[in-house]
């Protein structure tokens, strides 16, 4: 959805003492700027400033470009105002939350290969699990890398096959996502202030009617507006400490909320400059999706093989909606979070003109994907090693320059003893591999060369650099995470 307008409040100041950003002023210091890889031949991001996805118009004059540096050195996660393959690996996961998650999903079982990935990712304190991978039906794709005919010629060439290390997910949903209470607290507030529709007060007025022809019909407000601060404070916290920890975003967009009564609906978008994964929290009046008082109102994505058609085309197979779009439903506190590039949105809610039996959502995007530490090492000390130590990645990833589009977030584990990274896990992955891979294979082609893998280079190069940093010694012997996201254009 495009944000016409937003509405600011300052950033918290409120810091966790253990938590250190790098923001983003210093991020062009510490030559990270890098972490955008853009296509061969444009400008490097980070030249003029820009060290992450573009916000929209809006965003731009008043958000992420008004950033202080040094006075973001300190700062916690914070709110900005800025507003989805090729990869035939999509996946639903489930991740821990505050309060006792419960699965509600239960898709078939990912292939041991994949599971046996998954259980590595979500790294940090979460338990993100794997409960869906593309069913083979559904989506039928060639993988040459498990072909045994490729695998065998590549063998006799001694040309090492590279494994990919984690799987992508473009939608993760995470249920019971805020404490109870706090959820009811805020669905109380929606609830009281239309409890009867004949009283008339100030907050009634809040809400916009937003109706773009053929693509967006809704009535929506900014959550910053309709909550009492301190009940808004928590839900942004919440988020703010989420994204963060899961996806390595330091920052959320304005928080919109939007009620669909019969009729609305977003239609098919994409949300690309908004940042790197949308998230929709959901205060629909019902945990059990099925005794809602409308149908419709599911977050509708389209899937990954659907973007690659042509290239996974069966003429024996016909197709119906369930096997192009991913319907993912809104129940009572169910946080789903997605890779806005996809061509996504709401179906069309039919049944009850009462908002208060309608789809009722809260719904943004995580931003600001960038490097930090959480723990003794300040970022200050770590500087010299960590720019001098990522050089020989940045040169390798040029070789997949315009390759490759998406999120890798990774987080590493750095010994307080003696500085060396001991453990490295995924956070977030939704690279995908962009059709500009056809004429790299034409030319890997013509110079005999094997194209490589290439979510697997770049995973592999990742890892490799991240594994061999090595920093100075924290004083306090205590070890400190490093929490690093690489944005591919
Ligand atoms: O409400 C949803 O499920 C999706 C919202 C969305 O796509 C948007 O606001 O851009
Ligand atoms: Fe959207």
């Amino acid at each position: 959805m495009q944000q016409s307008c937003s509405l600011r409040r300052p950033a918290p100041e409120t810091s966790r003492s253990s938590t250190r950003s790098l923001g983003h002023q210093r991020i062009q210091n510490y030559k990270l700027i890098s972490l955008i890889c853009r296509a061969k031949g444009s400008r490097k991001a980070g030249a003029d400033g820009e060290a992450a996805p573009a916000p929209s118009p809006s965003a731009s004059a008043s958000g992420r470009g008004t950033r202080d540096g040094s006075a973001s050195q300190q700062r916690k996660p914070r709110r900005t105002d800025a507003e989805p393959t090729s990869s035939t690996t999509a996946a639903i996961a489930v991740t821990g939350a505050p309060s006792a998650p419960t699965v509600t999903a239960s898709p078939p079982a990912p292939t041991p290969a994949k599971a046996a990935v998954a259980a590595t990712g979500g790294g940090g304190d979460s338990q993100q699990q794997l409960l869906w991978a593309p069913d083979a039906d559904a989506s039928p794709s060639y993988d040459p890398w498990s072909d045994p005919r490729v695998l065998e010629e590549l063998e006799a060439r001694e040309i090492p096959v590279l494994e990919e290390l984690t799987t992508a997910q473009h939608v993760i949903t995470v249920d019971n996502f805020l404490p109870a209470p706090q959820a009811a607290e805020l669905r109380g507030v929606f609830d009281s202030r239309f409890a009867d529709p004949r009283a008339c007060h100030p907050e009634r007025f809040l809400w916009d009617y937003w109706h773009v022809p053929d693509q967006y019909t809704l009535v929506r407000t900014q959550a910053a507006v309709y909550f009492p601060d301190e009940l808004y404070g928590r839900l942004e916290e919440a988020l703010l400490s989420y994204g963060e920890a899961a996806l390595g975003c330091r920052a959320i967009s304005p928080i919109w909320m939007s009620y669909y009564v019969d009729g609305c609906l977003q239609e098919l978008h994409c949300d690309n400059p908004h940042g790197p994964f949308a998230f929709v929290l959901s205060l629909t009046p019902t945990t059990d999706w099925s005794q809602r008082e409308f149908v419709g109102g599911e977050t509708m994505i389209l899937q990954p093989h659907v973007l690659n058609y042509w290239r996974n085309y069966d003429p024996r197979k016909g197709m119906e909606l369930q096997h192009l779009v991913t319907r993912v439903p809104s129940p009572f506190n169910r946080l789903t979070v997605f890779d806005p590039r996809f061509p996504h949105g709401v179906r069309e809610v039919r049944g009850t003109r009462d908002p208060r039996k309608g789809r009722l959502v809260l719904h943004g995007w995580f931003t600001e994907p960038a490097p930090f530490f959480d723990g003794p090492l300040e970022a200050a000390d770590a500087e010299v090693a960590l720019n001098e130590g990522l050089e020989p990645l940045w040169e390798a990833l040029e070789a997949v320059s315009g390759l490759i589009t998406g999120t890798l977030i990774a987080r590493v584990n750095i010994s307080g003893a003696d500085g060396s990274v001991t453990d490295l896990s995924w956070l977030a992955d939704t690279l995908v591999e962009v059709p500009n891979h056809d004429r790299a294979a034409a030319d890997a082609m013509l110079e005999e060369r094997v194209l490589p893998r290439l979510r697997a280079l770049v995973h592999n190069e990742v890892r490799d650099c991240l594994m061999g940093l090595s920093f100075p010694a924290a004083g306090a012997g205590r070890d400190t995470k490093l929490t690093f996201p690489i944005v591919f254009e």
